[in-house]
């Protein structure tokens, strides 16, 4: 298995906060990035991102440093808890903007946009306006505006927290099925360790702004011998 980011002693301080990631992300899987409410799991994400600009180390990806990158240079997409979508722009505008921010779309735009709207089971909602939309469209729209943006890495923050059970699983599958179409590497963080183990190939534990456990997901749901990690999985409660 190949890595598809390295974070090699990536350090950050935000106020009283130190923070020293090191680890690697295998390339084409889905990453669980978990841990406590604090923990840094945000951190570790907008790290990824370059909404946060380490203080020493590394980021790699796929060998070549892309620490100092802008985030609109990077290799990836984003998702978030809110869909983060622009109030007075209809969906097709919104999801114009992951292509071109300066909105010059062409017709293969055009066709992608339309395109990515049907993968996401929302085709024909060009002209709708985020305030006719439920939470659930809405985020099927961020995931559109992802889609169309064809990054190599897909960085998801909490993104199904704000839905109802029901449908958090049903936008797990839409995701899961986005990643076996793309072959993608997606990283998502939750704070809800039964998710990670329902979607994830591997997962991150963090734990005091730290990388504690990086494994497998069946290696990673035994608790790994890593007390916090057990006690987070509840492992020892009977
Ligand atoms: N800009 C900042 N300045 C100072 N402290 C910060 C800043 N951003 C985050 N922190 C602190 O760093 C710690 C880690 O925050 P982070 O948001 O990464 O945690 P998290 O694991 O995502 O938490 P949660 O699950 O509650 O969202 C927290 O104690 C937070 O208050």
């Amino acid at each position: 298995m190949t890595d598809a980011i390295e974070m090699r002693g990536v350090t950050l301080r935000l106020g009283q906060n130190g923070f020293l990631f090191d680890c690697a992300l295998p390339e084409g899987a889905v990453i669980g990035v978990t841990g406590a409410s604090g923990a840094g799991k945000s951190t570790f994400l907008n790290l990824l991102a370059g909404f946060d600009m380490a203080d020493g180390g590394r980021i790699l990806f796929r060998g070549k440093d892309i620490g100092r990158q802008h985030p609109a240079e990077r290799p990836v997409s984003l998702v978030f808890q809110d869909s983060n979508l622009f109030a007075h722009l209809d969906v097709f505008t919104n999801i114009g903007l992951g292509i071109h921010p300066a909105l010059k779309l062409g017709n293969a735009d055009r066709h992608a946009i339309a395109s990515a709207l049907a993968k996401v089971g929302l085709a024909g909602f060009e002209k709708r306006m985020p305030a006719t939309l439920s939470g659930g469209e809405r985020q099927r729209v961020a995931f559109a505006r992802a889609l169309v943006r064809e990054r190599p890495i897909l960085l998801l923050d909490e993104p199904f927290a704000a839905l109802d059970p029901s449908l958090r699983r049903d936008m797990a599958g839409l995701l899961l099925a986005m990643h076996r179409d793309s072959g993608n590497t997606v990283v998502i963080v939750s704070h809800d360790a039964d998710e990670i183990r329902r979607i994830a190939d591997y997962a991150i534990f963090i734990d005091h702004g730290s990388v504690a456990v990086a494994a497998p997901i069946d290696r990673f749901s035994t608790g790994e011998d890593n007390a916090a990690l057990r006690q987070f999985l509840r492992i020892d409660e009977s």
